[in-house]
Formats: C-alpha cells, sequence, structure tokens
C-alpha cells in the first residue's frame, strides 16, 4: 500500500439513500469519508456521527478544490444527481445540468487536481429497452429517457477523460436497488416515493391506501415486468471493492451491479405479503410510460473484476429490511434535511 491508498475518499450525494449506505460501508472498513451535498435530497441525519460534510453544490469548481486540498481526497465516488424518470422527461435540461453539466465540473476538478481514482453511479437506464437477456455490459447503450441519457453522457465523460489523463474509472450500472442497512442505521427517505418496494412499504405501513400495479399484460410469465433487485448494502460493498480494484491499479471498467436474478412485480408483492403475514391493498393499473418488460443484469463481468460477494443477495431479505426500515422511520417521521 503506498500513502495515496489511505486517502480520503470524497463521496457526493453522500446524504443521500445510495451514498448513505456507501458511507457507512467505508466507515466499516476504517476509510476517512468526506460528503459533499446540497441537501437538495439528501439528509444530514443520514450521516454518521463524525463525517464531515461539505454542503455545497457538486458543480461549484471553487469549493471542489478546496475540499480536495483541505481533506486530502484521493478518490472521488460520485452520487450526487437528481433520479426521478419521469421527472427528467418533463425536465430535460435540469437533469443535463444536475447530472451531466456537474459532473464535468467534477471530472474537471479531479483532472486539474491530480486525483486519479473516480467511482461513479450509473444506471440500468442507459440500455433502454434491450431485447435479450442477461444484459451484458456489451449490449449497446440506447436510454429511452433524458435521466438514461445524462448518466451515460458521464460515463463517456469518463471513458475519455481517462485515454487523455491520468484518471482510471469504475462505472457501476445499478440495476434495482432497494432494502436497507441490516442494522437499522440507514434507508431509504424518499418526499416522492416511486420505487416499487419503498411504495410497497409505505401501502403496508399505512401511509398509502393502496399500490397500483403498472400493467399485468406484459409477455412475462405472470405478464408483470420482471427487475434484478440488489439489496443497498451488497451495493455499497460493491463500491469499496470497486475502490479496493483502483487502489491496486486496476483498469478503468464499467460494471453491471445485481444479481443476475428476475423477480416479477407480483413476486415482489407477494414477498411483501409473506413477510408481513399482512394482506397489501393493490389494483391493477396501466403500463407506465417507457418501462421496459424485463431488465436481468448479466453479472459475470462484476464477478470477474471485482473481489465482490454479496451478502443479502435474497429478496425476503431486501424485503424485510425496507420494512423494518420503513416502520423505524414511522416512530417518529424525521423532518426533511434533518
Ligand atoms: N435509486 C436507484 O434505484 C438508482 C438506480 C440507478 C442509479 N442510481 C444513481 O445513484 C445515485 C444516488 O441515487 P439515490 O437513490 O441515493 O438518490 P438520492 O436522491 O437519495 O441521493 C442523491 C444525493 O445527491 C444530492 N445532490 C443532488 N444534486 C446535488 C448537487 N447538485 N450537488 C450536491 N449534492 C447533490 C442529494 O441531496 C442527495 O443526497 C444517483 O446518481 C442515481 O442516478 C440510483
Ligand atoms: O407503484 C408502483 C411502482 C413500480 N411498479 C413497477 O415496478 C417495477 C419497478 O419499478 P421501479 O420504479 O421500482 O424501478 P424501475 O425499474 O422503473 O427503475 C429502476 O431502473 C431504472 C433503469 O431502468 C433506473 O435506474 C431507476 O433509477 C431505477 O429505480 C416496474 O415494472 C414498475 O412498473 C409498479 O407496478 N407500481
Amino acid at each position: 500500500m503506498t500513502t495515496s491508498d489511505n486517502a480520503t475518499v470524497l463521496v457526493t450525494g453522500g446524504a443521500g439513500y445510495i451514498g448513505s449506505h456507501v458511507v457507512l460501508a467505508l466507515r466499516d472498513q476504517g476509510r476517512a469519508v468526506v460528503v459533499l451535498d446540497d441537501l437538495s435530497t439528501g439528509r444530514r441525519s443520514a450521516l454518521p456521527d463524525g463525517v464531515p460534510l461539505v454542503e455545497g453544490d457538486v458543480g461549484d469548481k471553487a469549493l471542489l478544490a478546496r475540499t480536495f486540498a483541505s481533506h486530502g481526497i484521493g478518490t472521488v465516488m460520485h452520487f450526487a444527481g437528481s433520479i426521478v424518470v419521469p421527472e427528467s422527461v418533463e425536465r430535460p435540461l435540469a437533469y443535463y445540468r444536475n447530472n451531466t453539466v456537474k459532473s464535468h465540473a467534477l471530472v474537471e476538478a479531479c483532472v486539474e487536481a491530480g486525483i486519479g481514482r473516480f467511482i461513479f453511479s450509473s444506471t440500468a437506464a442507459v440500455y433502454g429497452m434491450p431485447d435479450r437477456l442477461p444484459i451484458d455490459e456489451q449490449t449497446p447503450t440506447s436510454p429511452i429517457n433524458p435521466y438514461g441519457s445524462s448518466k451515460l453522457m458521464t460515463e463517456w465523460m469518463l471513458r475519455d477523460s481517462a485515454a487523455a489523463h491520468d484518471l482510471r474509472y469504475v462505472a457501476l450500472r445499478y440495476f434495482n436497488v432497494a432494502g436497507a442497512d441490516p442494522q437499522g442505521r440507514s434507508g431509504q427517505v424518499s418526499k416522492v416515493a416511486t420505487h416499487l418496494i419503498k411504495i410497497a412499504a409505505q401501502t403496508v405501513t399505512g401511509q398509502r391506501a393502496e399500490l397500483q400495479i403498472f400493467g399485468d399484460d406484459y409477455e412475462t410469465a405472470d405478464g408483470t415486468c420482471v427487475r434484478d433487485y440488489i439489496h443497498v448494502s451488497d451495493l455499497a460493498d460493491a463500491h469499496v471493492a470497486a475502490l479496493r480494484h483502483l487502489e491496486a491499479g486496476g483498469a478503468s471498467e464499467v460494471l453491471n451491479c445485481g444479481y443476475g436474478r428476475g423477480y416479477s412485480v407480483r413476486e415482489v408483492l407477494a414477498m411483501v405479503e409473506r413477510v408481513t403475514g399482512r394482506p397489501l391493498p393493490m389494483r391493477i393499473g396501466p403500463r407506465r410510460a417507457g418501462d421496459p418488460p424485463a431488465l436481468v443484469a448479466g453479472v459475470e463481468r462484476i464477478g470477474r473484476t471485482l473481489d465482490w460477494t454479496p451478502r443479502h443477495a435474497d429478496l425476503e431479505t431486501i424485503v424485510a429490511s425496507a420494512l423494518a426500515w420503513e416502520e423505524r422511520l414511522q416512530i417518529p417521521s424525521p423532518p426533511a434535511n434533518a
């Protein structure tokens, strides 16, 4: 290990859902961490005690330069961004600004400061509507919404910057992230929830009258959409593994993050009922625009490249942890941006 292998990790968006779990995983490994977050959707209370928070914008290059220098940053993990697909269709330029333009500022600041390791939150949305499963990283990228395009453009900036400068990166393309920290230290707190397991958890805890299944006439086994759900703590561990890969001198990589196993909407909801022992009020609604029938990750490449063994690769564990977190949120509900 060289001295720089002990350098502090800057986690942008570390006060959000996924970023806060990565902060926990890094801290559990004894790593020094600093978070940069504007708290637009994140919460200060998502951070463990002792983790410094730089409250500001990831597109602010002067702030980035100061933060890199004052905290001795050696790696950037970049989660900050906007994530709601339908909102990206209504406000594309806001998504290109927050996800692409500000990522440009961050990558440029890294190159200028000589920060040579970068880990990026990408998404299965870069694939659009692929017709073959599982989806490996060679599948052509063809996003069907501005959210996916805004993330893919950042992947391209990283690819081209890594070719030209002293920068290596890992872009992790997440499939469906769900669940909560098994110790109850963090979980998902969305002002406007859109994700299936989060909505099911809110419904079964009485915060919503019912859940709507968006279409049951897809060409899948039970007619509902199939997704590859990955536990957020396994995803967090994949980031730590990606960090080790880069520190060991590993090459730049683009890697899917999933388990390579799909579950239908009905299977997920049946699991929620099984775990709680309560019926989930639900009804069949129309298809949601832009939903691919099935998305299942090809995971051969991440298995071959990173030293990463999922510890929670089981739908029951994912659902149970999401429900436990939702129940915890009920007593009492934390104030926004607390
Ligand atoms: N949640 C998913 O299922 C999913 C799937 C694929 C990819 N991703 C990616 O993972 C990342 C994290 O997603 P999440 O689910 O944790 O979302 P989140 O909204 O909980 O977290 C995003 C964090 O970034 C912060 N932020 C946003 N814009 C910022 C800015 N300009 N400057 C500083 N901070 C800013 C927010 O305050 C928040 O803390 C995103 O980049 C997202 O595109 C998420
Ligand atoms: O109330 C709901 C919510 C969702 N669904 C269905 O449940 C499945 C999963 O939907 P989510 O909204 O939980 O997740 P998505 O598959 O739409 O989106 C995920 O994958 C995308 C890439 O395709 C992005 O990365 C996005 O951030 C990530 O959450 C879909 O078939 C959706 O139609 C319902 O039936 N009812």
